[in-house]
């Protein structure tokens, strides 16, 4: 039989909200509470009472009904349970008396509108620092719980690393997140957040600017002027009443730029891949292919976001297939065009004019081709920069970034699957449920050896649509590595590093005639091809099995391999395999009372009577080892096993 020492070395402490699985503070609470954070052992998810914004168009920050709730969990904040992680954050003592607890500190990199900086100011440090090289800025992170940056700042890799894994949350105050790079942030678990509905009738309005502006001349007109020439024949514009718009990208913006184009006039056509028709004909709106665009229009408005499908998308090839004399708007990202094509297109006159607020480079190079073409005007990235829309962003930034230190869903989440609110609230106990059998069956392996094969079985009388596994299954996940690793688990990064780690994680369900209004009556965990510390732990299929379900809320054990067990899954447990006879439960009970161990459950399961007997005590304090090796001692024990919750 292994010590009981050697089994707990897998255990990490971590203990949350014991009693309740549903734990609205940060703190170790243990009364009831009314709200739907759910404790997910180093983290939390939480259901922003705020709501959340619209994704809609034409909306600003307009919120809508807390019912239409869609939000991703992050679980990356809130780290405030963890007796390990540098990183714990949380909200500031409340007036219920929680425990306080350190601010979290929030870099602002860019210049941040003054209605977000306040209420980022009432729950944490804020530190505005602008224009930090990327050096400083990877000084910083280390320091900082949470980095709000807009589109100057480049959050690359280095910028996560740096950080070493103190950085829990991305907030980019706009829409497009080109210049963070998400997979680095995944990797290590931090929640990239945006802001994506507040700037899009500003960048729609600049968009149009630039359409009327460049089709008139305004900018060319207005520099002669000022260098004192009065030249009306030379500054005669195009029309854009009757002419052809080729919106490309029919999002936010690209719908608000079609919307105000028909009202003057314009036939508009648009091209996205992911646009539905129903919403383009209700703006009467016709979605064209890529090339029908092109061959349309008289003028072009890209409202595309970059990704490698299209980076360049705007090159030699495309310009070709033009009308000769197309004009272009760019108020997307300068990487969908390749500029020098662009340049010979307009020296070509293939392309008459263009209007640009977005570069490659920004700001470009000093002499910069195209910046200094003739037909060509620019404006330095202007189109978020509106009062209106800097307050919007700031606010629909500071919150997400609030929320998610906080431990909240973030409906804004660009780098975590979205789970519905309801679904989150309704999970609450399974989650914690799933991540503490894999806490314990990860500490039953013996010997060190690799988990890699574990099959994860969810009886549910639901329908398959109808139960959403993946926070289950991160959830599993979390608590498998983390007690043997230094790994930091959330639903961000709980699939990469399992695949990263070599873990498979199947899943499987089984039906049941049991009540649908009961999400799960029984998640198990299995893992397969390793040894056990307990050997009472292998089910019959020669692997680990745990089973566990909920009552009354309360997550608790109910198998152990093939023993049927009643614990609840609160704070640390014993295992205990017996002769099943009289007087075993006074002895263990009298030997862990001299030690002042406070017994918080106890159950026996067997298979037949007076044969082998499976005893689960839950504990609130740990034993000492020599208290342990009493229990080992007791001649009808045949062996145990001491598991860290
Ligand atoms: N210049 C500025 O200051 C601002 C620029 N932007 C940029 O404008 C762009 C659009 O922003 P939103 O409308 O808010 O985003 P959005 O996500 O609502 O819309 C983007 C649309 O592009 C479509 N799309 C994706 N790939 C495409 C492809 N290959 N061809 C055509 N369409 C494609 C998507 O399906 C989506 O409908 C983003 O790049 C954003 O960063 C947004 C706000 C301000
Ligand atoms: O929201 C966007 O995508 C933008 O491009 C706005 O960028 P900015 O926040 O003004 O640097």
């Amino acid at each position: 039989m292994e010590t009981a020492s050697m089994a707990a070395t897998a255990g990490s402490a971590t203990i949350v909200g014991a009693k309740l699985a549903v734990n609205y503070g940060v703190s170790q609470r243990r009364e009831p509470q009314l709200s739907s954070r759910v404790s997910l052992g180093r983290n939390s998810v939480f259901v922003s009472k705020a709501g959340v914004y619209s994704r809609g168009p034409n909306v600003g920050s307009r919120r809508v009904g807390a019912s239409k709730r869609v939000v991703a969990v992050n679980s990356a904040a809130a780290a405030s349970s963890s007796s390990s992680s540098s990183s714990a954050v949380a909200v500031p003592t409340s007036s219920d008396g929680q425990k306080s607890v350190a601010k979290p500190t929030v870099l602002v990199a860019e210049k941040l509108g003054a209605a977000g900086i306040e209420l980022l100011e009432k729950m944490a440090v804020v530190d505005c620092s602008y224009n930090l090289s990327q050096e400083d800025l990877c000084a910083k992170v280390a320091e900082c719980d949470a980095l709000i940056v807009r589109s100057g700042t480049k959050v690359t890799r280095e910028v996560f690393e740096a950080s070493k894994g103190r950085l829990k949350v991305v907030g980019r105050a706009g829409v497009g997140i080109d210049n963070v790079d998400l997979q680095a942030a995944t990797e290590v678990g931090c929640l990239v957040v945006n802001a994506p509905t507040a700037n899009t009738v500003a960048a729609a309005e600049h968009g149009i600017s630039l359409l009327t502006a460049m089709a008139r001349n305004v900018a060319q007109a207005s520099a002669s002027m000022k260098a004192g020439k009065w030249q009306r024949n030379k500054w005669v514009g195009v029309s854009l009443v009757d002419k052809t718009l080729a919106v490309m990208g029919f999002g936010k913006v690209g719908s608000e730029v079609a919307r105000r184009a028909k009202g003057l006039g314009m036939t508009v056509v648009a091209h996205d891949p992911y646009a539905s028709a129903e919403r383009a004909k209700a703006l009467g709106v016709e979605l064209v292919s890529f090339d029908e665009a092109l061959a349309a229009a008289d003028f072009i408005s890209l409202h595309m976001p970059l990704t490698p499908t299209t980076d360049k998308i705007f090159n030699d090839e495309s310009f070709g297939k033009c009308k000769k004399g197309v004009r272009i708007v760019n108020v997307a990202r300068g990487g969908v065009i390749d500029e020098p094509a662009l340049v010979r297109a307009l020296d070509a006159g293939i392309v008459a004019q263009a209007a640009l607020d977005v570069f490659t480079v920004e700001p470009p190079k000093e002499g910069d081709a195209l910046v200094n073409h003739e037909n060509v005007i620019v404006t330095p990235h202007l189109g978020a920069s509106t009062m209106e829309a800097q307050e919007g962003v700031a606010v629909e930034i500071a919150e997400a970034v609030a929320g998610a230190l906080a431990g909240e869903l973030s409906a804004t989440a660009v780098n975590a699957p979205m789970v519905p609110a309801e679904v989150i609230t309704e999970l609450a106990p399974y989650v914690t449920l799933a991540e503490r059998l894999g806490r314990l069956a990860v500490q039953l392996v013996s010997g060190g050896a690799g988990v890699k094969q574990v099959k994860v079985v969810y009886r549910s009388a639901r329908a398959d649509d109808d139960l959403d596994t993946r926070l289950l299954r991160a959830m599993i996940t979390k608590g498998l590595i983390e007690p043997v690793s230094s790994a930091f688990i959330n639903l961000v990064n709980a699939d990469y590093v399992a695949k990263q780690r070599g873990l498979k994680i199947s899943e499987e369900r089984q039906p049941t005639d049991g009540a649908i209004e009961v999400p799960l009556e029984t998640i198990t965990v299995t893992i397969a091809g390793v040894k056990s510390k307990f050997a009472s732990a292998i089910s019959g299929n020669g692997s680990i099995t745990l089973e566990g379900k909920v009552k009354d809320g309360v997550p608790y054990l109910s198998k152990v391999g093939d023993f049927g067990v009643d614990v609840s899954l609160e704070d640390s447990i014993i295992l205990c395999r017996q002769v099943d006879q009289p007087g075993m439960i006074g002895k263990v009970g009298s030997i862990l009372g001299q030690e002042n161990v406070n017994i918080s459950f106890m159950s026996v399961g067997r298979k037949s009577p007076r044969q082998h007997a499976v005893m689960a005590i839950g504990v609130d304090e740990e034993p000492s080892k020599v208290t342990l090796q009493k229990l080992g001692d007791i001649p009808a024990v045949e062996e145990f096993v001491f598991l860290k919750l």
